[in-house]
């Protein structure tokens, strides 16, 4: 494990040349636990995809600490997941071992055992010729937990992994969280719910398109600090576009 950290430099990310993050600075130490939080479109998953690669950048860097997006387990949107595509628990699983197995190679029998095992973690064991469009939001979230066991990732980023979850789900897929943070694993996760980030995560950056604070939990997310961040976020001209200098405020 190093001291490396994620490192954001004055990031500006936008859609149609209309910024959705605008100036954000900072960074994710390795090994730390943070929450992401903020309004409605603050820019929270556009930061999350940024992050993934799967979106460019309109100014600024992103400076990954020698790691590419291809070591970061994710965890998209539920919505944002298409299952209606017909594969099965165990073929969703497996899917966490793609960079060990290849497109064209084989399942071997320590990855199928490690596959079994990760299902068996998130209490789904026996699912595994189940179709994933014939399972519940909250099983259909532990298979991808048990995908992104599988997967090993030392930096894993999460974007509403409870949203539409139970209450026992959310615990027991929340433990296991904690057990990769424990591990020394970097996790980043997009939350609504500020009780679990005041409870669990003990980083938090608040966003509102532009960086709100971003540090300690308690120190950010302060009731003065949601005010502000409404605020912005009300406030924000959605017809900006994106600065044509760096550092110069959008028009
Ligand atoms: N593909 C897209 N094309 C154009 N605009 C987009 C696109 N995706 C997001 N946006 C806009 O970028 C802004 C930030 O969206 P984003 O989804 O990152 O916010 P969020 O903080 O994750 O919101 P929520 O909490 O509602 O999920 C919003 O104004 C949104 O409408």
């Amino acid at each position: 494990m190093t001291n490396n950290v994620l490192r954001f430099s004055d990031v500006t990310i936008a859609y149609h040349r209309h910024p959705a993050v605008h100036h954000l600075s900072g960074n994710f130490p390795v090994g730390s636990m943070t929450a992401i939080a903020g309004p409605n479109g603050a820019g929270k998953s556009t930061l999350v995809k940024a992050l993934m690669g799967q979106l460019p950048l309109a100014s600024g860097s992103i400076d990954l600490s020698g790691w590419s997006p291809r070591d970061f387990g994710y965890l998209p949107q539920a919505a944002e997941i298409d299952r209606t595509f017909p594969l099965t628990v165990a073929d969703t699983v497996m899917l966490g071992a793609w960079r060990e197995v290849g497109a064209f190679r084989g399942i071997s029998s320590a990855v199928a055992a490690r596959a079994r095992d990760s299902l068996s973690a998130v209490g789904l064991e026996g699912f595994e010729r189940r179709q994933i469009g014939s399972l519940s939001a909250g099983q259909f979230q532990r298979v991808l937990f048990a995908r992104l066991l599988l997967q090993d990732a030392p930096v894993i980023l999460l974007d509403e992994p409870f949203s539409a979850i139970d209450a026992r789900t959310t615990r027991e897929l929340l433990d296991i969280l904690l057990g990769w943070h424990r591990d020394g694993r970097t996790i980043i996760a997009v939350l609504h719910d500020f009780d679990m980030v005041k409870s669990h995560f003990p980083q938090t950056l608040l966003i509102a398109r532009e960086l709100v604070a971003w540090g300690q939990t308690a120190s950010v997310m302060t009731s003065a600090n949601l005010l502000k961040a409404r605020a912005m976020a009300e406030n924000w001209d959605e017809t900006a576009q994106v600065c044509e200098r760096p550092g110069e405020a959008a028009a």
